[in-house]
């Protein structure tokens, strides 16, 4: 997802052929390769749509919709846009959810006919009669679904919240699983449903195709399947599939067209020549501004350590030097102190160690935390981290840059203490801005030398920021004093987390903040799709790494490594193709590798490096 366009953009052949299809009432599929400009070919289309039939539109009260991956997505297609009402513009989940959220008897029926006697099947293949912990889990897992399906009917209502990866069935509360699921299951059986939906938007549009799941894009084609409106359109790349759970080769409904680009408008020419190399199923024409620049690819084949810790791992100090070597490959770059380089890695491990708050993610990584704690640990969304990153880091932020009318502004939109409707509001201004100095001066001398919890508690007990039942839950708790154990304390273990997170001090949360604000030159490959810069460093390492789904020296160098398995393939292959495609100027790629010079002399070999592009460091 590139940064919002100020230049007028020409449709392409590609972008005729949609409005054909458009103007046919045709669904279609867009397939082309990175930098073809499918996003841009998707707003394009989307604009219209609009100009066309927009009126007509709004006199019905019907909507176009698009569905995109991430909610940077669709806040950037939104705002070329111009924020106007007549699109739905939204994540898969949340416009699923939108769709079905009322059909409360249906979602009860398919959690009491489908989903749950499925998640039972499943549990009773696994219980094997034996004493052993999986079919002891697998027979309390019947135990429990058993109960769920015997009380289900009691359940009048669902909710699904977008933070919470846990379902409560007796609850109504629903996980972004089942939303996808439920959703597929509803869409695809419901006649109503398909008409409710196709009714509302006859024009519906989805980005990043690859990724979405199966059974939604046969949902959405069910109910695009008869002839005429509503159409649906794709828009994707089954080369840049890099999540699992994706359908990779989706298509439309039956019938619909295919529309290919050859066009490449991000990259120079010998990053995509790199492409065309690299990829055999298309070959990609330089087409834009981007056919006169004059770029680079380079290789760097690092010498790389036989780990040492255990489940090769790289131990602490084999960490240190990897650092330091990838560092000095950066310097002989000439990258080191440039502002305007991204750095790719595979994991978030890697970057916080390069940015200091390895403790913080090893703590919301480590056995203390459950998927819902990594994942909002990723977004920043935590109800631990979200105190912070909302409200106290940019506070002392402003505090530090000694810029009162932002500390201020943070404080009205997000303190009860400075609501302006709330109890302080009959203040005058001069007390509330008194009142703000001496809050901040005291959080700020909080922050240098006390602990998480001293500074939220603070932060609590002067209401700058909003009460969560469940953090003072957690800051009221006895400090436990009994060891965790893994056995016994599961299903508490959040216990264990946030006492542990309000032990630390607050030097890495900054850090932690910058990253996750995108404020860094560090990104994980995965969070890179649809983004592109000047300047781009892949690292590839497997022991870095250290998962064994992805291999890139197997992918890279198949005759010196041996072959990977076809998941490991194909996952490395689509992966290493988006952070390459991700350059518009200079390329720099570091593989660490046992055996540097055989590397390289298949790769030269493959033709997928060019001799004179590879350095070899010891
Ligand atoms: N018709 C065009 N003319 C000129 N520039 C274009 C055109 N289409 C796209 N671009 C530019 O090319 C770049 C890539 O476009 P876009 O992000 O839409 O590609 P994409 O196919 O979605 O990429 P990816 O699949 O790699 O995420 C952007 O900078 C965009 O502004």
């Amino acid at each position: 997802m590139s940064t919002p366009q100020r230049r007028t953009i020409e449709p392409t052949e590609a972008d005729l052929n949609i409005r054909s299809c458009i103007d046919e009432f045709e669904s279609f599929t867009v397939i082309a390769g990175a930098g073809s400009g499918k996003t841009t070919s998707l707003v394009l289309t989307l604009g219209y749509v609009r100009e066309k039939y927009g009126s007509a539109l709004r006199r019905e009260g019907q909507q176009i919709a698009c569905i995109t991956f991430t909610n940077r997505g669709v806040g950037v297609i939104s705002e070329r846009l111009g924020w106007d009402d007549l699109y739905e513009i939204s994540t898969l989940h949340s416009f699923l959810w939108s769709q079905i959220k009322r059909f409360s008897t249906d979602i009860r029926n398919c959690l009491a006919d489908v989903i749950i006697p499925t998640e039972l099947k499943k549990q009773r293949e696994k219980d094997t009669g034996k004493d052993t912990k999986s079919a002891r889990d697998a027979r309390a897992k019947v135990e429990k679904y058993e109960d769920i399906l015997a009380k289900i009917d009691s359940v009048d209502e669902f909710k699904y919240d977008s933070l919470s990866s846990f379902s409560n069935y007796l609850k109504g509360e629903l996980s972004h699983d089942d939303v996808i699921s439920i959703s597929g299951h509803l869409i695809s059986n419901n006649r109503l449903l398909q008409k409710v939906i196709g009714q509302r938007y006859p024009y519906m549009f989805i980005d990043e195709a690859q990724d979405t799941f199966g059974e939604i894009v046969e949902a959405l084609n069910t109910v695009c399947s008869s002839k005429g409106l509503p159409l649906i359109g794709y828009f994707g790349d089954p080369m840049q599939q890099i999540y699992d759970r994706g359908m990779g080769n989706f298509a439309g409904p039956k019938g619909s067209f295919v529309i290919r680009k050859r066009e490449n408008y991000r990259c120079c020419p010998e990053v995509i020549n790199l492409l065309n190399r690299y990829r055999k199923d298309i070959e990609q024409i330089p087409s834009g501004e981007n056919a006169k620049v004059k770029g680079s690819v380079r290789l760097s084949l690092v010498q790389a350590e036989k780990p040492e810790a255990p489940r090769n791992k790289y131990s602490d100090e084999q960490l240190d030097r990897v650092a330091i070597k990838y560092d000095k490959v950066i310097k002989d770059i000439g990258w080191h102190d440039r502002k305007d380089v991204k750095h790719l890695f595979l994991v978030r491990q890697m970057i916080a160690r390069r940015l200091g708050f390895e403790n913080l993610h090893r703590l919301f990584t480590g056995e203390f935390s459950s998927t819902y704690s990594q994942d909002t640990y990723e977004s920043g969304e935590h109800y631990l981290l979200r105190p912070f990153t909302q409200i106290i880091i940019p506070l002392i932020e402003a505090h530090t840059a000694r810029n009162t009318t932002q500390a201020l502004s943070i404080l009205k939109q997000n303190s009860p203490a400075f609501d302006p409707d709330g109890k302080n509001s009959s203040k005058s201004i001069k007390k509330m801005i008194e009142l703000a100095k001496t809050s901040m001066e005291t959080l700020y001398e909080l922050w240098e030398g006390k602990t998480l919890k001293e500074v939220l508690k603070f932060a609590l007990d002067n209401k700058l920021i909003g009460l969560s039942e469940r953090l003072l839950e957690d800051i009221e708790r006895e400090p436990i004093n009994i060891e965790f154990s893994k056995e016994v304390h599961q299903s508490e273990k959040g216990k264990w987390l946030a006492e542990s997170f309000f032990s630390m001090n607050t030097s890495e949360l900054p850090n932690y903040y910058h990253f996750i604000n995108d404020n860094t030159p560090f990104s994980t490959q995965h969070g890179v799709k649809g983004e592109e810069y000047p300047n781009v460093v892949a690292v590839f390492d497997d022991i870095e790494a250290a998962w064994n789904q992805y291999s890139f020296t197997k992918t890279l160098s198949p005759q010196v490594y041996g072959q990977g398995t076809d998941g490991q393939l194909s996952r490395t292959s689509k992966l290493a193709y988006v952070c390459f495609s991700r350059a518009e100027v200079n390329l720099n790629v570091i593989l660490f590798t046992r055996s540097p010079e055989l590397t390289k002399q298949e790769v030269v070999n493959s033709g997928l490096f060019l001799e004179d592009q590879i350095s070899v460091v010891q």
